[in-house]
């Protein structure tokens, strides 16, 4: 016989939130989006919605309340005393903003909901009240400082947009609960549990909340999205999917294993909506990004990026214009849920709320009707929904135990492997290797003249660039063209050629980020000529994005140059500097070769002091950069680097001047000595001994400074179509 259930889980069971009766005084302003930039069209596939189904309906509704329903049956006694979260029922005292919108979700339902689904999915005989989940903001959500070179209307925008949506919220499972005895488990909660601490360690996010101001325009916001998800179920309106906007929304992305799709229930999918195209074929062996069918339909050509730039587009608080929004709104939600591998998506905003439910395989997002969140079913609803969250991970783990049988054994070690940094090599997963035949491990490499790969690489004025790493895994290759030097400034790139053969062109695939600073973000990857993948070079790809980065780079590039005409060894080759042809923002990518690891690791790893036996090469190294009249002023651990060989290089001239006087010259030997002592002496306050402080050896970026005129920015043209390459389909199909 069902247990009566004592009033406090009634009151939550009959729970809805009530702020209709509170004023809306948050602005209206509806946050702009950042155009396309270069990384958003690299991004890993798995990032992209494709489709968006409209759930038939109550559907949804009636099947979750009836899963909570058959929970509240098998349970036999609930435990006492009380449960010890109260609704507290806490109106939010002024506005309504995203931020208290999600304190006030949190205070009067989540942390209830997180009790009774614990309870009722986890250890329904448990004597006791045991909490093994949280709702809150996730780890790297904090609000921090905006850098530096944000312009004014760039911090305005950020502003606006956190106030109409908070930072991220999710469904957490708590890793350090208190454990509830074995012996009141039944046979499936104990699997549950199996399951659940199974799943990776530091992947405890569940599911997704975005959460809204309680604004007019959030709401016309939540109307466009039903409008979009009834569009293209009941008139069969193509979906025209986009790429969310990256940088704005800063998708920060965690390596781990993906599983497919659970099996579908009645409160996920609609069965009949369950008529997706074939599988994949290697889906259940998928580790990385993969695990899903192929698109139905080709996916429509992106470009040219610039048109969808609508950081220009004004938009007023009338439904027309939002509607435009709720297609961003829904991308932005699937990326987040990509990051942490949810299926459910909730989209809330105070007085309504949206569930969704995500299909990996066919990358396509189920999404209900508008639930008002005052009527009174509204607090079963969400025990339903968070236990629901709960049974689709631990099903999903279970399909993925079942798929993957010894894997299961060695899971400890694979979650610390997980867990790293990616490392600075080619490291990749089976099948990213199998996937991607040109990530050739440098030390696999056929034995390649170097000098003929380098000296053909001159020549070429065309470079290919595809991203595989993180959540970067290019569908379309970006097209650089190189800028040549004349001795003295940067030409303008001549124009391109309609066509261009392959074995004309450099190809690069970007493999892993080393790092960022002042002039652009570092990055390994590997250099091929044309579509032969026998001989490579191991490339260190610098990118640079703004204007700042972009004069670096120049400037850098000029360096080189030069330091390659004077035919000094102690720093990388040179490939070239080149522009990116199709995007407005233009990146500039300055390719030099490898060069190893620089001392700013080798102190991570501990190894702070350099023995005096090698001090003369590392002086030597130096010395020949002076030798050229070279003053590097940015002599810090990072920019010193080692290869396995021993041979020291110096990198990073984006500062250098074209003139070393002989006390500079002495400033610098004393401070590489400091280095291979493994003192870090800032540029700030550079002192020495003497406590002289020495002026010459402060940064500084005036590159006008530096020997060389200075040169004014010259941008490609964005074309709309890259140039034609010739057998451009087979290099398709190598990456
Ligand atoms: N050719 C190379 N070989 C090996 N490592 C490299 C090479 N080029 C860059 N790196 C690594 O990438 C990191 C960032 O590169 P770099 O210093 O050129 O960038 P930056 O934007 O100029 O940074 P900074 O703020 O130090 O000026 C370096 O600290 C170095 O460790």
């Amino acid at each position: 016989m069902a247990p009566s259930i004592p009033d406090t889980v009634q009151n939550i069971l009959n729970f809805g939130l009530d702020l209709t009766h509170q004023e809306c005084l948050s602005t209206d302003t509806f946050p702009k989006h950042s155009p396309i930039k270069f990384q958003d069209k690299h991004l890993d596939e798995n990032y992209i919605l494709k489709q968006v189904v409209s759930l038939p309906g109550t559907e949804l509704l009636t099947g979750l309340l009836n899963f909570a329903n058959e929970l509240l049956e098998s349970v036999d006694e609930f435990p006492k005393p009380s449960l010890p979260a109260l609704v507290t029922h806490r109106y939010p005292a002024v506005d309504l903003n995203a931020d208290t919108i999600a304190k006030y979700y949190q205070n009067s339902i989540s942390e209830a909901c997180c009790y009774l689904a614990s309870h009722l999915f986890l250890h329904s005989k448990a004597t006791s009240w045991c909490n093994e989940l949280s709702w809150r903001q996730s780890g790297d959500s904090e609000v921090r400082p905006f850098p530096r070179d944000w312009n004014r209307a760039r911090v305005e925008r950020r502003l606006s947009e956190e106030y109409f949506v908070a930072h991220k919220w999710s469904l957490v499972h708590i890793r350090d609960s208190p454990s509830v005895p074995i012996d009141s488990l039944t046979p499936i909660e104990q699997n549950s549990r199996k399951y659940l601490s199974n799943c990776s360690e530091w992947q405890t996010e569940l599911a997704v909340w975005e959460v809204f101001a309680c604004t007019v325009a959030s709401d016309y916001l939540f109307d466009s999205i039903r409008n979009i998800a009834r569009k293209s179920t009941e008139e069969k309106m193509i979906f025209l999917w986009n790429r969310p906007h990256t940088q704005e929304f800063n998708i920060k992305h965690m390596p781990y294993k993906r599983y497919s799709d659970a099996i579908p229930t009645l409160w996920t999918l609609p069965h009949d909506s369950l008529n997706f195209g074939a599988e994949c074929p290697e889906a259940s062996e998928c580790n990385e990004g993969t695990s899903q069918r192929r698109p139905r339909t080709q996916p429509i050509d992106i470009r040219p990026l610039d048109s969808m730039d609508r950081e220009n587009v004004e938009i007023e608080n009338n439904p027309s214009d939002i509607a435009v929004w709720g297609q961003d709104y829904l991308q932005r939600a699937w990326a987040r849920a990509v990051d942490i591998d949810a299926t459910f998506i909730i989209l809330h905003r105070g007085t309504t709320e949206i569930i969704c439910i995500r299909h990996r395989a066919s990358q396509t997002l189920f999404v209900s009707e508008i639930i008002d969140t005052s009527v009174k079913y509204y607090g079963k609803l969400q025990i339903a929904l968070y236990a629901a969250i709960l049974k689709d991970r631990v099903e999903r783990q279970e399909i993925w135990e079942r798929e993957h049988p010894s894997k299961s054994n060695v899971t400890s070690q694979k979650k610390r492997s997980f867990d790293q940094v990616e490392p600075e090599t080619h490291s990749c997963s089976r099948k990213r290797l199998r996937s991607n035949s040109l990530s050739l491990d440098s030390s696999q490499a056929a034995p390649i003249s170097t000098l003929s790969l380098k000296e053909r690489c001159k020549k070429l004025e065309l470079a290919i660039v595809n991203l595989d790493y993180s959540w970067h895994r290019s569908t379309i290759p970006s097209m650089f063209v190189r800028r040549n030097f004349d001795g003295r400034a940067y030409l303008r790139p001549l124009s391109l050629r309609p066509s261009y053969p392959l074995e004309s062109c450099l190809r690069i695939n970007v493999k892993s980020w080393i790092g960022g600073g002042a002039s652009g973000h570092a990055h390994r990857g590997i250099l091929y000529i044309g579509s032969d993948d026998k001989r490579c070079e191991d490339v260190v790809v610098k990118f640079g994005r703004d204007d700042h980065s972009r004069q670096s780079m120049r400037h850098e590039s000029k360096v080189y140059e030069y330091l390659a005409q004077a035919k000094v060894k102690s720093v990388p080759h040179f490939y070239g500097l080149f522009e990116d042809i199709e995007n407005k923002d233009s990146p500039y990518i300055l390719i030099t070769s490898y060069a190893g690891e620089s001392l700013a690791v080798s102190w991570k790893r501990g190894r702070a002091m350099i023995p005096k036996s090698q001090h003369p090469t590392y002086l030597r190294s130096l010395a020949e950069i002076h030798a050229a009249g070279i003053h590097h002023r940015d002599l810090r651990a990072p920019n010193v680097v080692i290869d396995k060989d021993g041979k020291v290089t110096l990198i990073d001239f984006d500062i250098a001047r074209l003139y070393v006087t002989g006390r500079q010259r002495k400033h610098e030997r004393k401070r590489m000595l400091n280095l291979l002592n493994g003192k870090s002496v800032d540029y700030d306050r550079t002192s020495f001994r003497d406590g002289f402080h020495c002026d010459d050896c402060s940064p500084g970026i005036c590159h006008e400074a530096s020997g060389w005129d200075s040169e004014e920015e010259e941008v490609v043209r964005a074309r709309s179509e890259p140039p034609h390459i010739k057998n451009y389909k087979s290099l398709y199909l190598l990456n």
